[in-house]
């Protein structure tokens, strides 16, 4: 199933900048291995917010919030989550 995801970063004011590179550079690592495991199908920024759209391809509600979980930043982002299914006019078929 695919899923539209909007992740918005809040780390707090007083967070040290040591532990916010720690936890930034592991999100990426993971965000990257799940990019190249072809779970995290398309990964945006919006632009002008500390925030991203992206495009998760799991198989069930479950296996999503597990992965989600998984972020290092998850305790520090407001996580919007919408279900994809095909359109019925849409021309591409790769909805899975
Ligand atoms: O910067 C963000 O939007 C949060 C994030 C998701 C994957 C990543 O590397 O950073």
């Amino acid at each position: 199933m695919l899923y539209h995801v909007q992740m918005t970063v809040r780390l707090p004011a007083d967070l040290p900048t040591e532990v916010a590179a720690d936890l930034k550079a592991r999100e990426k690592a993971l965000a990257q291995q799940l990019q190249r495991e072809g779970v995290w199908r398309h990964l945006w920024r919006i632009a002008g917010q500390y925030a991203n759209v992206s495009i998760f391809d799991v198989p069930d509600h479950a296996t999503l919030h597990d992965t989600l979980m998984r972020l290092p930043l998850f305790p520090y982002m407001d996580i919007t989550v919408l279900p994809l299914c095909r359109h019925p006019s849409s021309l591409h078929d790769d909805e899975r």
